[in-house]
C-alpha cells in the first residue's frame, strides 16, 4: 500500500479500497482484512473528508451504510432506514458524544467540569453479529430481512423462521397492528467453535470469526442448511410501528421481551456518561467469560422524545453510539515458522510473526497445530496474515491476506530431520482396518522417531511423568528437569528414581533442606494407583479418562500391555487408533525397559488386581463375526452364521455344503468367508483374539447382547450428564442397558439421546449444537415408565 500525500488521490484510494472490503464483508460474508485494519482505512477517510469537506462525494463509503443486497435473494424496501453506529475507541470520544447530546438537546451547558444535567442512557453489550428486520403484522411473523445497504435488504423470511429464538407468533396481547422488531443474528462462542471444529474435521474452509459465521449461516439460500447451524435472535430496537409503544427504549425493549422476544440480559440504565464509562469497564472485564461474542457496548438516548429530537446524520443516529472494545485481531507478517518437537515427538509449526499489539499485548508466536492447518490456511511465510487473541487463548492464525503475497514468498516446509536431535521425522500414517484389509493414510502429524533419546522429546515426557494428576512429583518443574536432561543425569523417567543426595544438591538452586524435599517427594511417588501410572507412561491418545478406563476394565499392567488392539476396542470409548497406539507403546523393546526399570527401582502400583467384566463390552459371536470385516459378511450374514453354528471354530472350519445350509447366506458371502479363512496365520489371529476376549472376561455371547436385538433401545447410543436425584447415573446406565441401549461417555453426531440432569455441561453443549434430542431427568422417568420400569 503506498501512502499518497495529495488527500484527494489518497480519498479515492481509500474509497475503492473500503468499497472493496465492504464488498467482502457484506456480501460475500468473506472479509480478508481485520476489523480493526478496516477501521484505521475507514476513519483516515473519514478524517481526510473532515478537514475538507469539498471532497466528499456523495457515494463515499462514509455517506452510507453496508452492503448491496444479494440478487438471489428477494429485495425488502426498509421504510425506516437501518443505520450504522458511530464509533468511540476513547473515553474522551464518549465525553463528546455525551456532550454533542446536551448541546442538541439544550440542556444546561453544566457547571465548571462539564458535568450538567445527566442525560438517560439504555446500555446493551454490542453483540457481533449482522442486523435483522422482523416484520410482525397482528402479532404473526409475516418477513424477516437483512440490512443490506440501510434502505434495501433482502428478504430472508425462510431464514429467520428458522432461528429457535424467533417467536413465530407473539406473545400476550395489546401488540401495534404492524410492529418492526429490530436486533442482531449472532452464533455463540460454543457454536462458533464447534462450527469450525467440523470445517476443520471436514477439511474445508473456516469462518473467521462467529460474525462470519452468523453472516454465512443467515445468508443460505437453502434454510434447512440455515435450521442446522446455531443462530440466536437478541433484540435491541424498533423500526416501523402503527400502533402504541412505550416512550422510552428501555420500556419498550421490556414490553418487547414480555410478547416473546429476546432481549439483552446485559440491558441497563445509566444516569449520564461516568455510568456508561462505568458499565462499559465493567462489561470489558466480564468479556472473555460472556458466551458470546461482543466488540464493544451500544449506549443509546433512553427518551424516545428526545431521539426524535436529536435525529440522524449521513450513516448513524445522532442519539446512540458504540464504545469499541480493543481488538482481538490484527493483521502482521509471517516471518518464519519454527518447528516444535513434544512428548509424544510430534513436529508442531509455530508461526514466528512481526510483533504486533493484540487487545494489549505484544503477539509474535502463534499456533498453527500441524502441516494440515497451514495447508489449510495457504500459508507461507512472508505472508500478511490475520491473528486473533481472544481472552486468554493462545493466539492463532486465522487466515492468509488475500492479495498481499510478496514476489518472495516462501512454501512453509516440514523439516527431515528434527531440528533438536536430528533423528528423522517421519509422518504418521492412519491404518484402518476394514474389509479385511488394512489401508494406511497420511496423519496430519510428522514424528521425531528419536523418541528419549531426543532431548525434546525426553523433557517433555518427564515433565508429564511428574506432573500432578500423574505420578505428583512435587518440587519438579520444568526448569529443573531442563537441567537434570542437560546434565546428563536422567535420562529416562526411572532415572529419577536412582538420583543421589549429593546429584541433587549439585544442581543450581538446591540447598539442603530443597534437595531433601525434592528426594523426599520422589520417594513418595512409589505407590501410584494403576490408572496414574497408565497415564503417566504418556501414550500417545491415552489421556487421564483412557488410562483409568484401561486399568478398571483390565485390572492389570500385564493385561494391559499385552492386550490386542482388536480387543482394546472392545471397551467402551476405544477406537482402532488409540487401540494401535497402545499396542504399538507396549510392543516397543525402549518403553519395555524403562518400565521394567521403573518396577526395579522400586515402582509398586496400587489397585492392581481383578478383571472387571463389567465394564467390557458384552460379545456376541455375531458381533464378533461382523468386527471382523470379512468380505460379504455384513452384520446380517454373520447373525446368520452365528444362529447357525455354534463356535468360531467350527464357523472356520464350515465346508461348502455347510455354509450352503446356513439361510440366505448369500454365494458373495461364502466366497468371502472361505478366503478369508484360508489364510493359516488369519485363523490363528483369530483364534488369538477369541482367546484373549475370554481370558479378558468379556460377557462371551452373553444372553444380554443376543436380547438386545429387538429390545425398545437396541442399537441406540445414549450419553448421562449432570446430576440425577431419583437415582445415581450407573443406575440410570442400567436402566438403559436393560432396554438395551449402549451408554457412552461422550457426545457425537451418533449419539441418539442425551440424558442431562442439573450441573450438565459441556455435553449438553455439544448435544444441542449436534442437534441431539436431550432429556431431563423426568424426560428419562416417563421413558422407564413407558417400558414399565418404575424406579
Ligand atoms: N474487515 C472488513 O473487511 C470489514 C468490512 C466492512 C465492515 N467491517 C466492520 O464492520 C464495522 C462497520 O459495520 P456496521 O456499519 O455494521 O457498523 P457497526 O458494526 O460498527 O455498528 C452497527 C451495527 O451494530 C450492531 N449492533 C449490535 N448490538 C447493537 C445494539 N445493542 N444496538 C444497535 N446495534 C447493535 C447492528 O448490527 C448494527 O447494524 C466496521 O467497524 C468494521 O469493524 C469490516
Amino acid at each position: 500500500m503506498t501512502q499518497t500525500q495529495d488527500p484527494a488521490a489518497r480519498a479515492i484510494e481509500l474509497r475503492e479500497q473500503i468499497d472493496l472490503h465492504n464488498h467482502r464483508y457484506y456480501v460475500l460474508d468473506e472479509p480478508s482484512i481485520p476489523d480493526a485494519e478496516y477501521d484505521r482505512l475507514f476513519n483516515e477517510l473519514k478524517a481526510i473528508e473532515e478537514a475538507q469537506p469539498d471532497l466528499i462525494t456523495p457515494d463515499s463509503p462514509t455517506q452510507r451504510v453496508g452492503g448491496a443486497a444479494l440478487s438471489a435473494f428477494g429485495t425488502v424496501a426498509h421504510e425506516v432506514p437501518m443505520l450504522s453506529l458511530g464509533n468511540a475507541f476513547d473515553e474522551q470520544s464518549m465525553r463528546d458524544f455525551d456532550r454533542r447530546v446536551r448541546e442538541g438537546l439544550d440542556l444546561p451547558a453544566g457547571d465548571l467540569f462539564g458535568a450538567g444535567e445527566a442525560v438517560e442512557y439504555c446500555c446493551e453489550p454490542k453483540l457481533d453479529g449482522l442486523a435483522v428486520s422482523l416484520l410482525y403484522e397482528n402479532g404473526q411473523l409475516v418477513r424477516g430481512a437483512t440490512r443490506g445497504d440501510g434502505s434495501t435488504g433482502e428478504d430472508i423470511s425462510s431464514n429467520v423462521r428458522t432461528i429457535r429464538n424467533v417467536p413465530l407468533k407473539l406473545r400476550g396481547q395489546g401488540w401495534p397492528a404492524v410492529l418492526e422488531v429490530r436486533g442482531e443474528v449472532f452464533i455463540n462462542k460454543a457454536g462458533f467453535e464447534a462450527l469450525n471444529e467440523r470445517a476443520r474435521e471436514a477439511g474445508s474452509k473456516t469462518f473467521a470469526n462467529p460474525r462470519n459465521a452468523a453472516a454465512g449461516s443467515l445468508r443460505q439460500l437453502d434454510p434447512n442448511i440455515t435450521r442446522a447451524r446455531p443462530l440466536e435472535f437478541c433484540c435491541y430496537g424498533i423500526g416501523r410501528v402503527d400502533g402504541e409503544l412505550p416512550d422510552s427504549q428501555v420500556g419498550i425493549l421490556h414490553q418487547l421481551r414480555e410478547w416473546g422476544l429476546s432481549i439483552s440480559k446485559e440491558l441497563k440504565l445509566a444516569a449520564g456518561v461516568d455510568e456508561c464509562l462505568e458499565y462499559y469497564r465493567d462489561i470489558g472485564e466480564r468479556r472473555a467469560a460472556l458466551g458470546y461474542e461482543i466488540d464493544g457496548v451500544v449506549f443509546k438516548v433512553n427518551k424516545l422524545a428526545y431521539q426524535r429530537e436529536l435525529g440522524f446524520r449521513a450513516r448513524e443516529p445522532r442519539w446512540a453510539i458504540a464504545h469499541k472494545f480493543p481488538a482481538m485481531e490484527e493483521i502482521t507478517e509471517l516471518l518464519d515458522v519454527e518447528f516444535q518437537v513434544g512428548r509424544t515427538g510430534a513436529v508442531t509449526p509455530v508461526a514466528r510473526l512481526r510483533p504486533v499489539l493484540v487487545a494489549g499485548v505484544t503477539v509474535s508466536n502463534a499456533t498453527l497445530h500441524n502441516m494440515d492447518e497451514v495447508a489449510r490456511l495457504g500459508l507461507m511465510i512472508g505472508d500478511s496474515v490475520i491473528i486473533r487473541r481472544a481472552g486468554d487463548v493462545i493466539p492463532q492464525v486465522m487466515q492468509v491476506v488475500a492479495d498481499m503475497r510478496p514476489a518472495d514468498a516462501r512454501p512453509v516446509k516440514i523439516p527431515e530431520q528434527c531440528p533438536v536431535c536430528g533423528s528423522d521425522v517421519e509422518r504418521t500414517q492412519l491404518i484402518k482396518r476394514g474389509r479385511g484389509r488394512e489401508t494406511v493414510s497420511e496423519g496430519a502429524v510428522y514424528r521425531c522417531v528419536g523418541r528419549l533419546t531426543c532431548q525434546a522429546q525426553l523433557k517433555q515426557a518427564i515433565i508429564h511423568f511428574v506432573s500432578r494428576r500423574a505420578l505428583d512429583i512435587d518440587g519438579l518443574g520444568e526448569k529443573i528437569v531442563e537441567q537434570l536432561v542437560d546434565t546428563g543425569l536422567v535420562s529416562s523417567p526411572a532415572d529419577l528414581y536412582l538420583l543421589t543426595y549429593e546429584q541433587v544438591l549439585a544442581l543450581e538452586g538446591f540447598a539442603e533442606i530443597s534437595t531433601k524435599n525434592l528426594l523426599g517427594s520422589i520417594q513418595d511417588s512409589k505407590q501410584p494407583t494403576l490408572a496414574r501410572f497408565i497415564y503417566a507412561l504418556g501414550i500417545p491418545d491415552v489421556g487421564e479418562e483412557t488410562a483409568k478406563l484401561l486399568a478398571r476394565s483390565l485390572g492389570s499392567l500385564q493385561r494391559i500391555s499385552q492386550a490386542l488392539p482388536e480387543v482394546l476396542v472392545y471397551l467402551p470409548d476405544v477406537g482402532m487408533e488409540v487401540a494401535h497406539e497402545i499396542h504399538a507403546f507396549f510392543d516397543d523393546e525402549h518403553n519395555q525397559t524403562v518400565i521394567r526399570q521403573l518396577l526395579e527401582r522400586g515402582l509398586v502400583l496400587q489397585e492392581e488386581g481383578e478383571l472387571n467384566p463389567e465394564l467390557a463390552a458384552s460379545v456376541s459371536l455375531a458381533e464378533f463375526i461382523t468386527r471382523l470385516e470379512i468380505p460379504g459378511v455384513a452384520k446380517t450374514g454373520a447373525e446368520r452364521l452365528a444362529a447357525s453354528f455354534t463356535s468360531l471354530e467350527a464357523i472356520m472350519q464350515a465346508d461348502w455344503l455347510e455354509l450352503k445350509r446356513v439361510e440366505r447366506f448369500t454365494e458373495k458371502a461364502q466366497t468371502g468367508l472361505r478366503d478369508y479363512f484360508a489364510d493359516a496365520q488369519r485363523r490363528e489371529r483369530v483364534l488369538q483374539i477369541e482367546q484373549q476376549l475370554k481370558a479378558f472376561g468379556m460377557h462371551w455371547d452373553s444372553p444380554r447382547a443376543a436380547q438386545s436385538e429387538g429390545m425398545p433401545l437396541s442399537g441406540q447410543t445414549w450419553v448421562l450428564t449432570g446430576g440425577l436425584e431419583a437415582f445415581s447415573r450407573d443406575v440410570a446406565k442400567d436402566y438403559l442397558e436393560s432396554l438395551g441401549a449402549k451408554v457412552a461417555g461422550s457426545v457425537s453426531a451418533k449419539t441418539h439421546c442425551v440424558v442431562a440432569g442439573p450441573g450438565a455441561g459441556s455435553k449438553l453443549a455439544k448435544a444441542e449444537q449436534l442437534n441431539v434430542p436431550v432429556l431431563d431427568e423426568q424426560g428419562l422417568l416417563d421413558l422407564l415408565k413407558d417400558h414399565g420400569i418404575e424406579p
